[in-house]
């Protein structure tokens, strides 16, 4: 094999082309079904919704059956966004008796983003569609009141809602993690059964829209069947788990009415601090992952990184003609044009720039720089080897100076929960002062939650449970530990990408020059003529990386894609200016 290969390079290179192909064809097709999932997500209400916004069809037919034209103006179901269609409101004022056939059908099919009654059999559904009103409520408007005996069901439209204890719903607005129901959810279920009265307060965050089922016509429908079914299905579920082997089924009745499952579509933050929101986590179906935010600045390791990266592999300039360099000497070119998780390109540019300036030619792109000067190094080692200053946005912090472009967080997954398993417990039993009080974010990849207010679950431990718990015990990495370790992986993910280019790019050919059209010769053999009119002509030359423009320079590099929360990045750590990286 060995002797093969070292025979026929060109042999290998071929193959690692294919490679390469292969990888580039595995990346687009994982794009396109990210984006497909995400448009999914609100697909049917889009063609309802969208396509009328734009072109206003209307379509008409014959209808054999009945004799007649039928007609379905696209407009009708034009809403502002998000908000119920003012045709489906229309429709949802009439009494059931008048709703017409094809109405209840419309209102059906607009219905199937909520996910709570997409979950129903369909002739339930049709059902459902033909009984319920709608309904807008403010802010802070209380909809259910504990201990009252309950008339309605409801289904969220749009808006968010509380889960309140107390009965004006008041403690919403103060509890930092309140239990939140969104658009798809449904609540009010218990009170609409006949026995009881409700539960617990829900109060409205925000402007919310609701569709509401009667309590009668909750009763005729047979809702209260499947309410049962849920709640029999929870039972199920915690009566398999080996923490409750030693609960009767009373006791666990009694945890089974304390929460009910929550579903969360793939990459949807299920709570920004599960620690402070002082809740149980039963994952009942799929998978979540637990993100700790690490602020990557507050670490020695990493400025040292930053500057390791920032700084010349060489003393000398760098060597733009790839011709006739070692192979060694080419990696170590592709290396000075590796960026490490940010896109620090420009502050690369400004290094290389200064090495081209002392060897006498000058770049033809200035670089845009403002603030204080860089300085030189982080380190003796480094200090030794740079020898030009070179001016960037800097921020300090308390290892010294470091390019604000740099002073990001990143982050980190650090515990994959899956069906069955539960979070919020490892702690329950510590004494406060012991307790690992660091924030933790909780991303659904498409799972399926009960959530359950810890205080509630621990008035209902028994001894035996208590010693089960005594014995279960996760321990997070520190932020030091998480830091390092996502050094390493970049450090592992930027040597991989830059030893792919170096095996499978043509050397005349830089990575991430512009494509430009092929230059046609003076003379083309091809079609045997001389091209007297681009005599004259000068030909573009073609740019190194370093000197491509900016927007053609990598982006940033995600290490491993997951759909966080990134946009709360400035919201959680307000000190940083980026929006962060993602790990
Ligand atoms: N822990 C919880 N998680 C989600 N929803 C809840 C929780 N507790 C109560 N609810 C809902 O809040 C509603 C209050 O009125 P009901 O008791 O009729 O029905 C209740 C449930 O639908």
């Amino acid at each position: 094999m060995n002797r093969y290969m070292v025979s026929h390079p060109w042999q290998i290179l071929r193959k690692k082309l294919r490679l390469y192909q292969l990888s580039m064809d595995i990346i687009m097709m994982n794009r396109v079904c990210k984006m497909f999932r995400q448009g999914l997500r609100g697909f049917r209400e889009y063609q309802i919704i969208e396509t009328a916004h734009r072109k206003h069809p209307i379509f008409s037919f014959w209808d054999k059956r009945k004799q007649g034209r039928i007609t379905f103006d696209t407009m009708d179901f034009v809403a502002e966004s998000g908000h119920f269609p003012p045709r489906a409101i229309q429709i949802a004022q009439k009494q059931p008796a008048w709703r017409a056939e094809h109405e209840i059908q419309s209102l059906c099919n607009l219905l199937q983003v909520l996910d709570s009654y997409r979950n129903y059999s369909e002739p339930l559904q049709l059902l459902l569609a033909k009984v319920m009103r709608f309904e807008r409520f403010g802010r802070r408007r209380v909809i259910v009141k504990k201990g009252q005996r309950g008339n309605s069901f409801y289904f969220i439209y749009l808006g968010t809602v509380a889960v309140t204890e107390d009965e004006d719903g008041s403690s919403a607005f103060l509890d930092p993690h309140p239990t939140l129901l969104q658009k798809g959810s449904c609540f009010g279920e218990m009170g609409s059964l006949s026995s009881t009265v409700r539960r617990a307060t829900v109060v409205c965050m925000e402007e919310t829209e609701l569709l509401v089922v009667d309590r009668e016509d909750f009763m005729a429908n047979k809702l209260d069947e499947e309410v049962k079914k849920d709640a029999q299905l929870r039972f199920e579920f915690f009566r398999k788990m080996d923490l409750f082997h030693s609960w009767s089924d009373e006791t666990l009745w009694k945890l089974v009415v304390l929460g009910k499952v929550e579903k969360f579509s793939y990459g949807q933050l299920i709570s920004k601090d599960f620690i402070e929101s002082s809740s149980i986590m039963f994952v009942c179906e799929g998978i979540c992952e637990v993100l700790r935010l690490i602020d990557l600045e507050s670490s020695p390791f990493y400025h040292k990184w930053i500057w390791e990266h920032l700084q010349l592999i060489d003393d000398g300039p760098p060597n733009i003609h790839l011709k006739d360099l070692s192979p060694v000497e080419r990696f170590k070119e592709f290396q000075i044009r590796s960026y490490p998780v940010q896109d620090f390109s420009f502050l690369k540019l400004l290094h290389l720039q200064k090495a081209q300036e002392q060897e006498g030619s000058s770049f033809s792109r200035k670089i845009k720089t403002s603030g204080n000067t860089l300085p030189k190094t982080f380190g003796s080692k480094i200090k030794s080897r740079c020898s030009h200053l070179i001016k960037c946005p800097m921020i300090q912090t308390k290892y010294g100076d470091l390019p604000k472009e740099a002073a990001v967080g990143a982050y980190m997954k650090i515990h994959t929960v899956e069906q069955g398993e539960v979070l919020g417990l490892h702690q329950i039993l510590l004494p406060e002062s012991q307790q690992d009080t660091r924030p933790l974010i909780l991303v659904s990849l498409g799972a399926e939650v009960i959530r359950i207010r810890k205080e509630k679950f621990c008035e209902l431990l028994d001894s035996n449970t208590i010693e089960k718990l005594s014995k279960f015990s996760i321990k997070y990495p520190s932020d030091e530990d998480l830091c390092q370790r996502f050094l390493k992986e970049n450090n592992w993910n930027i040597f991989r990408k830059d030893l792919v280019r170096l095996l499978v790019e043509p050397r005349w050919r830089p990575p991430f020059t512009p494509i430009q059209p092929k230059k046609k010769g003076t003379y083309n053999p091809r079609t045997v003529t001389l091209d007297l009119y681009s005599l004259d002509k000068k030909t573009k030359r073609r740019h190194a990386i370093f000197m491509a423009p900016q927007k053609y320079l990598p982006p940033l590099r995600i290490v491993q894609t997951i759909i966080a929360p990134r946009y709360k990045i400035q919201e959680l750590l307000p000190q940083y200016k980026n929006a962060g990286v993602l790990m």
